[in-house]
């Protein structure tokens, strides 16, 4: 796995996890959310009161967590009120709306086993917009998306950090989104704010 990691990402901004497959850039992510816990070392959330990382955090992992018998509409609401139970976070926008935020509104009444990956894909990411968290933790986020999505995705997530979001996506392509700090896990280390290693 990997040691050495030390970083502050600031609101607004995005730091971009990079490496070879298997360095260890999903399980970073299981670390900041606590689903993993460090052998080492501590994740520090500042600012969000009692909240852990987790409750203030949305994950989109690199598998979608989708119900193929449920529509893409039926998904987003079970999402929702997960999400936003408690102090967690509050509800964003309604199922159809987050649905055409990502561009499948059309699809919103088709169980998802009937959907293309890419579009599968589409509904997982309009979760971010029906329940409010200001961290996005991403897995690869862009897998699988036509190159228009991908540049739709990546207006979506400028105008997160524009609102004072903060993400943190694992990723083998460059957003190239302004002033994106990079983490490149290398064997056993990690390289922080390395522009040139892409
Ligand atoms: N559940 C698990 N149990 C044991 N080892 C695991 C588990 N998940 C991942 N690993 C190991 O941890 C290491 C890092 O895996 P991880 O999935 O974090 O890599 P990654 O950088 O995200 O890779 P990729 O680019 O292929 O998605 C790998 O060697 C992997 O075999």
């Amino acid at each position: 796995m990997f040691s050495g990691i030390d970083f502050t990402v600031l609101a607004g901004r995005a730091l971009v996890v990079t490496g070879a497959n298997g360095a260890g850039k999903s399980s970073l992510l299981a670390l900041l959310r606590g689903s993993l816990k460090p052998a080492a070392g501590r994740v520090v959330l500042d600012g969000a009161g009692e909240r852990t990382v987790a409750e203030a955090s949305h994950f989109i992992g690199h598998e979608n967590a989708l119900k193929g018998m449920l529509t893409a509409s039926e998904n987003l609401a079970f999402a929702r009120d997960v999400l936003t139970g408690g102090v967690c976070g509050k509800a964003g926008m309604s199922t159809d709306e987050g649905l055409a935020k990502l561009g499948v509104a059309h699809l919103s009444r088709l169980p998802v086993a009937y959907l293309s990956a890419g579009q599968k894909r589409r509904v997982e990411l309009a979760r971010l917009f029906v329940a409010v968290r200001p961290i996005w933790l991403l897995d690869e986020p862009t897998a699988g998306l036509d190159a228009a999505s991908v540049g739709l995705f990546r207006q979506l997530m400028r105008d997160h950090l524009a609102i004072g979001g903060l993400i943190i996506a694992a990723t083998h392509q460059p957003f190239g989104l302004a002033g994106e700090q990079i983490l490149r896990i290398e064997d056993c280390a990690a390289t922080a704010d390395d522009p040139e290693a892409w």
